[in-house]
């Protein structure tokens, strides 16, 4: 998980992963299947990218009642993915929940995928928040406060902006992760994305893995952006 970047695969079904995959000539990547693809194709594309040596991060945001989510939970830990995840929104007990679905789920002797917390979505802005769902406190002091409630319900990690990453940090520690979306470089297109940052301002955050979607997969080369972003996200490494 550490330093990883992850590609997310929104795409519409299977043929345009494997044309977008296809001239990475077998490459194997941290890749994540979210809503769009996985409704469409089901388990299958999770087998078909794992056959492929790719570690897949499942983006399902579970958000449901505590007992749908450990049963959806057990289900989903037998695609042996490498990370999955619920909405913080949901509360603690649901949370806690999910981590015995997905106990249950794991084969003896495996390790049970890891799961984290969306807090804010990074298409969020505090304006929004504020007034949307009457969550009167900074966007801040909202998204530590989900990443502590999934703390406490032994998740792994979370879900935020980079721009909350250094403060989860310093309360959670560093070995909660923070995962996190909503990376753009300076000539990017910034989207629906509300809470955006560079790879290099992630990297100084400190952030586990960045999520990279349409910046790679609507480039006309993606090899070579992705090559791009490879460099840019280890430059700050060294
Ligand atoms: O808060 C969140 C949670 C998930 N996402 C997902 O990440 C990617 C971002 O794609 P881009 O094209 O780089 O914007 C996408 O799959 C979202 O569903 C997020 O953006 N923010």
């Amino acid at each position: 998980m550490d330093n990883s970047l992850i590609i997310a695969l929104d795409f519409a079904n299977r043929n345009e992963v494997e044309q977008f995959l296809q001239p990475f000539n077998g490459k194997q990547l941290f890749v994540k299947v979210g809503m769009e693809l996985f409704y469409q194709e089901g388990p299958g594309i999770v087998h078909y990218l794992k056959d492929n040596g790719h570690q897949i991060f499942l983006d399902l945001k579970l958000h449901d009642i505590p007992n749908t989510v450990k049963s959806a939970m057990r289900g989903l830990a037998r695609l042996e993915c490498d990370l999955v995840n619920v909405h913080a929104a949901g509360g603690k007990e649901m949370m806690t929940a999910a981590i015995e679905g997905l106990e249950a789920g794991t084969a003896a002797g495996h390790k049970r995928p890891a799961c984290i917390a969306v807090t804010q979505l990074t298409s969020t802005s505090e304006e929004q928040m504020n007034k949307e769902q009457l969550i009167s406190v900074p966007l801040e002091t909202s998204v530590l406060h989900y990443a502590s409630l999934a703390k406490e319900a032994g998740l792994d990690g979370v879900v935020c902006s980079a721009w909350e990453a250094l403060p989860i940090r310093e309360k959670l520690g560093d070995s909660f992760y923070t995962v996190t979306p909503g990376i753009r470089m300076e000539e990017d297109n910034t989207g629906d994305q509300k809470r955006i940052a560079t790879p290099e301002f992630a990297r100084e955050a400190g952030v586990s893995a960045i999520v990279v979607g349409r910046s790679i997969t609507r480039s006309k080369d993606p090899v070579t952006s992705y090559e791009k972003w490879v460099n840019a996200w280890r430059r700050v490494q060294l």
